[in-house]
């Protein structure tokens, strides 16, 4: 799972080199229009007031943008950025330590913030509406409580769960941005980008083949590019040609929808073993040997965006789309055990 290679989610090897490409300024930001648009206009509002950026929350599957438009958020508005995560504060003395620690008009970047321990949330409430935080002096009969002032800052705060936030917390940012998959013409012109700072050779159909079997995300965009690249120099003359893409890609079993073994397993399971579904996340889950969160937040989205599964509440059912990829035919009559066929 680990190794996957359309995973959109991030190994450690390779933070390093997406820090090379990741977009520094909104400019450079490719896609995600509606999102540049209003964000666009929060930054220069704030720029003229001359006041930090209003909290802003942004959601959606791994891989799409969310760590680097938060960067780039900071250095738009000229500012250092501080970042941690929800399960890395443990304790509100942690929080209070970070936010008192902040300086005037800083970003302070929280990653899987849907991941905060409940006393941790309460506590930034009031640092996010009032700027002050009360912290705890003393211990036992003689503790009493103290009211920090704060200066004013920006929370940022990234998940991959909206659904799981409470209300109160998602009451607290200003913005609020859902990152959508991008189309094939920004994944695109973000594998031309990546191509030109990796300087490796591409021919366009090779960039549109790449394009076009990344699953919506610029993480995998680039992965792919990285590991069509490799190819391309063993294989060919190093030039990424439509050719040499194809047969990297299918030599890596990533077909032309971006779909790999796990999910054609996954699709695979519910149509032959439970008959199309719908089948609960958890047996899914037990019949593949996956993980039910991995499935629901990395999996799922891609497959559920193509309209090949989709979730009722007895559970998973595979569509017609997804019968067709895989070139099995839907028998739809009478139910019985048989309810698909190859053709
Ligand atoms: N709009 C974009 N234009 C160009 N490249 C992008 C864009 N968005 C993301 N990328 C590339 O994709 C990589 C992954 O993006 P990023 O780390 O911001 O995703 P994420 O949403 O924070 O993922 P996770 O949920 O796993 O934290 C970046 O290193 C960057 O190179
Ligand atoms: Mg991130």
């Amino acid at each position: 799972m680990k190794d996957r290679l359309v995973s959109p989610q991030i190994s450690e090897e390779e933070q390093f080199i997406e820090t090379s490409l990741r977009p520094r300024h909104l400019e450079e930001y490719i896609g995600q229009e509606k999102i540049k648009g209003n964000l666009s206009i929060l930054l220069e509002a704030a720029r003229r007031r001359n006041e930090p950026v209003d909290h802003v929350l942004l959601y959606g599957p791994p891989g799409l943008g969310k760590t680097t438009l938060c960067n780039i958020i900071a250095a738009e508005m000229g500012v250092s950025l501080k970042t941690t995560s929800g399960p890395a504060i443990e304790h509100a003395g942690d929080l209070a330590s970070i936010l008192t620690a902040l300086q005037p008009g800083e970003v302070l970047f929280i990653d899987e913030i849907h991941r905060l321990a409940r006393a941790v949330e309460e506590r930034l409430y009031s640092a996010m509406e009032d700027f002050a935080i009360d912290v705890m002096i003393g211990k036992g009969p003689g503790a009493r409580s103290l009211r920090l002032n704060l200066p004013p800052f920006t929370v940022v705060g990234a998940t991959t769960r909206v659904g799981s936030l409470t209300a109160p917390l998602r009451d607290r940012f200003g913005a609020i941005y859902r990152m959508e998959y991008y189309d094939h013409e920004s994944l695109n012109k973000i594998v031309r980008r990546s191509a030109a700072i990796l300087k490796v050779p591409a021919e366009e159909e090779g960039i549109k083949e790449i394009g076009s079997r990344a699953r919506g995300t610029p993480r995998i965009v680039n992965r792919l590019l990285k590991r069509v690249r490799d190819y391309a120099q063993v294989r060919a003359d190093g030039v990424i040609t439509m050719d040499v893409a194809k047969e990297a890609l299918d030599a890596l079993e990533v077909d032309e929808l971006g779909l790999d073994q796990t999910d054609r397993h996954m699709l695979e399971t519910i149509i032959k073993k439970f008959n199309g579904g719908p089948v609960g996340l958890d047996t899914l889950a037990a019949s593949t040997s996956e993980d039910s969160e991995t499935i629901e937040d990395v999996y799922e989205p891609y497959l559920l965006q193509l309209g090949f599964i989709a979730r009722t509440p007895r559970g998973r059912v595979a569509m017609k789309a997804a019968y067709e990829h895989l070139k099995l035919i839907p028998t739809d009559g009478e139910g019985g055990p048989n309810l698909w066929t190859t053709p």
